[in-house]
């Protein structure tokens, strides 16, 4: 089993860099992008050195599916310890794309299944096309959740619905996964990647504080007391509206020289 100090599979990421936007293609088609220690740690060792000039990244599947969930080939031998292991490994490196320092906006189409649906739900953004289809066989495979998907998922649509989900092994179509919170967009069909990269290009050209603010202090403010977290917001509104990208912002509106808010 891969650990802490082994180096992921290179081979199973397709990095690619358009402007300030990096896609981290899953890279096993012939597998479903089946998740195996070599693409987890390939995810982790990407998510640690994301470039300076990165403002925001794209994650997607190769081939028509974005992913069939953990390889269940590796885990016939494993005993309960390598199992607790394993999973904690697939916590840090989940938690490492949801605490990225840029933006992640996951484009889903195929197969988000288990595992799969787990690494969707560490993205702050997910985008959905119609083949898209979400399913937790866990109770079928006689396993539980082990990529953080109990805590993350719940808080997406709710308990009784991740409940429903892990019982039945039913799979929700992409309209339910847009209906109950879970994608934030729904778009024609093969149009998740391009929605995601217009998207991804629309983040990165915030302010590197705002985006702070969005991935690291509103998830803590939401969950927070309320009297914490209106201190909270108020101190971070207070360090962002100081920043001199946000002198600047302003006075270019106030110029006349950037954009107006319009409908698109
Ligand atoms: C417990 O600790 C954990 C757990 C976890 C996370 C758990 C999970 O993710 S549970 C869910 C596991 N996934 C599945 O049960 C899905 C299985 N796959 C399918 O149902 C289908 O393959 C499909 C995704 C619907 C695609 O169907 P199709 O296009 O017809 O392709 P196939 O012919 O079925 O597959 C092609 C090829 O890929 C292999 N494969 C597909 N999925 C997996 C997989 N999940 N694991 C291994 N291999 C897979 C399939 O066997 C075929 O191989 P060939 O060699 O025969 O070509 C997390 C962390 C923990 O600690």
């Amino acid at each position: 089993m891969g650990n802490a100090a082994d180096a992921g599979d290179a081979s199973l990421l397709r990095l690619e860099t358009r402007g300030a936007v990096l896609t981290v293609g899953l890279n096993r088609p012939a597998k479903r992008n089946a998740l195996n220690d070599g693409i987890i740690l390939a995810l982790r060792d990407c998510f640690s050195a994301i470039p300076e000039e990165i403002g925001a990244v794209v994650i997607h599947g190769i081939g028509d599916h974005f992913s069939s969930g953990l390889d269940l080939s590796e885990l016939t031998e494993r005993d309960a310890t390598e199992g607790l292991v394993h999973s904690q490994m697939w916590h840090r490196v989940f938690d490492r794309i949801q605490y990225c320092r840029v933006p992640v906006i996951a484009a889903l189409k195929g197969a988000v299944i288990g595992g799969g649906l787990e690494l969707a739900c560490a993205a702050h953004i997910r985008v959905a096309e119609p083949s898209a289809y979400f399913a937790l066989p866990e109770g079928q495979r006689g396993i539980f959740v082990g990529g953080g998907g109990s805590v993350r998922l719940p808080r997406l649509i709710g308990v009784p619905r991740m409940a429903d989900m892990m019982l039945t092994g039913r799979v929700y179509s992409a309209t339910e996964g847009a209906a109950y919170g879970f994608s934030q967009y729904l778009t024609e069909a093969d149009g998740a990647l391009p929605k995601a990269l217009e998207l991804a290009e629309r983040v990165a050209a915030n302010a590197p504080l705002t985006n702070f603010a969005v991935l690291q202090a509103l998830p803590m403010i939401a969950e927070a007391n309320p009297q914490t977290g209106l201190l909270m917001e108020s101190l971070m509104a207070t360090v962002a509206q100081s920043d001199k990208e946000a002198k600047k912002r302003i006075r270019a509106f106030l110029d006349r020289k950037t954009a107006k808010v319009k409908p698109t």
